[in-house]
């Protein structure tokens, strides 16, 4: 945000970061990695997520735009001991997999931080005035969530 030239007091953060959700995945261990499916391409329907991994690394971030060829690029985000993963959630968009290379199983544990459910969401209104448009529209983070989970149960796997 900071760079964005924008500074947001504590109780607007909370509103934008209040809901917190922590979740353990176990990926277990697979005698032939090329074949496991792992987490396939989403971004987290959040703010920001903080995350741990174990060792065993895995984990892929988008770079740049997808296109209609499909030649995505992803970083490899390796492990290192005792440090969080943070990653930006829809709010900025950021692209990630998990497909283990490793016949040893692998454990992570993300924090997710969402907006509270009866907030708006939007483009921050310190940018609209700078910017002179919106680039997003508003909308109420429950609503939006509820559109996403809907949409992703009517995608064929
Ligand atoms: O296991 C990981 O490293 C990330 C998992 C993940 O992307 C998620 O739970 O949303
Ligand atoms: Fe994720």
């Amino acid at each position: 945000m900071t760079n964005l030239g924008v500074k947001l007091d504590d109780s607007r953060l909370d509103a934008l970061m209040g809901l917190r959700t922590v979740h353990m995945n176990f990926y277990p261990n697979c005698p032939n990695p090329e074949l496991t499916v792992g987490v396939r391409r989403h971004s987290d329907i959040c703010m920001l997520t903080m995350l741990l991994q174990d060792d065993i690394g895995g984990l892929y971030v988008q770079r740049g735009a997808t296109s209609s060829l499909g030649n995505e690029q992803w970083v490899e985000i390796p492990p290192i001991h005792g440090a969080l993963v943070i990653n930006v959630g829809d709010s900025l968009q950021c692209r990630h997999i998990v497909q283990t290379r490793s016949i040893s199983s692998r454990v992570s544990v993300p924090l997710f931080n969402a907006p509270l459910p009866m907030i708006k969401i939007g483009s921050l209104p310190e940018l609209v005035a700078r910017d002179g448009f919106a680039r997003y529209r508003e909308l109420i983070y429950e609503e939006y969530m509820n559109h996403l989970l809907e949409k992703g149960r009517k995608k064929p796997l």
